[in-house]
């Protein structure tokens, strides 16, 4: 089994990559999505209202994700801390998640997983990753992917405050995959990665 943690700032563009390391034959796991998922269970949706109140449901009775947002992120101490209060509720179980999906993975003989978690260094989630691969864009262009999909340079600000900066990012991981040309460019450089680190890890 050969676990690469994906990292990079918000709209980067890691889960474009991901997509490449699938074409080549890995396993994808998205922490985004399995923490949407852990935020679905029953339990964890009384456990929230119990500490915010029905005011972060939807009319559907779901969580409503912006609802969560609008209490988490900001620079007020408040924000800092009810955010800490979620990551408390939401890290465990995701990662209990990833990691059963990838011995279930493992056990069926998949060899190679791709962790796109974009808290994995914040989590500690690095430990159990054999490299950790930055996703490198330019401010200007991960601020128009964004905007792309509907998100104000402030939204991004506010998220990127509650994570280690760029720079940190950038020092602590093994591999720095330069996003800031066109995704032909991009792919080349996972193509190389994949031909030279992750292949001669693999069985026969
Ligand atoms: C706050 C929530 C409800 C907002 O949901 P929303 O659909 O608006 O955003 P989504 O989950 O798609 O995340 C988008 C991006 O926001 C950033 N982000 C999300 N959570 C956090 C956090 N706790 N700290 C810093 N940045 C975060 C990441 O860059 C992420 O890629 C949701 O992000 C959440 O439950 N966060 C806590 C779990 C978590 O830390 N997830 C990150 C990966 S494990
Ligand atoms: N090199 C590139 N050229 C053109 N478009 C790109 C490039 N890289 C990423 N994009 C586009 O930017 C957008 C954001 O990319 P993506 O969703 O992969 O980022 P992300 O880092 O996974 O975002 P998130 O912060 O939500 O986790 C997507 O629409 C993607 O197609």
């Amino acid at each position: 089994m050969f676990t690469i943690g994906l990292v990079g700032g918000v709209a980067s563009g890691k889960s474009t990559v991901a997509e490449m390391f699938a074409e080549l034959g890995a396993v994808v796991i998205n922490a985004d999505a399995m923490a949407h998922n852990v935020l679905a269970q029953p339990e964890v949706r009384d456990q929230l209202v119990a500490r915010w109140g029905t005011g972060i449901l939807a009319g559907d009775g779901t969580v409503n994700r912006s609802a969560i947002a609008r209490l988490v992120f900001g620079d007020s101490a408040d924000a800092e801390e009810q955010r800490h209060y979620l990551e408390s509720v939401i890290h465990p179980l995701t990662r209990r998640a990833v990691e059963d999906k990838c011995e279930r993975l493992a056990a069926e003989g998949k060899e190679v997983f791709v962790i796109d978690a974009p808290l994995l260094l914040e989590a500690g989630w690095d430990s159990t990753c054999n490299t950790v691969l930055m996703v490198d864009t330019p401010d200007d262009l991960r601020i128009a992917h964004a905007r792309r999909r509907g998100w104000a340079v402030e939204e991004i600000d506010r998220r990127e405050a509650a994570q280690l900066p760029l720079d940190i990012k950038r020092h602590r991981s093994d591999v720095v995959i330069d996003n800031s040309g066109d995704l032909h460019q991009t792919r080349k450089q996972v193509s190389i990665f994949w031909r030279e680190v992750v292949v001669p890890q693999l069985g026969d």
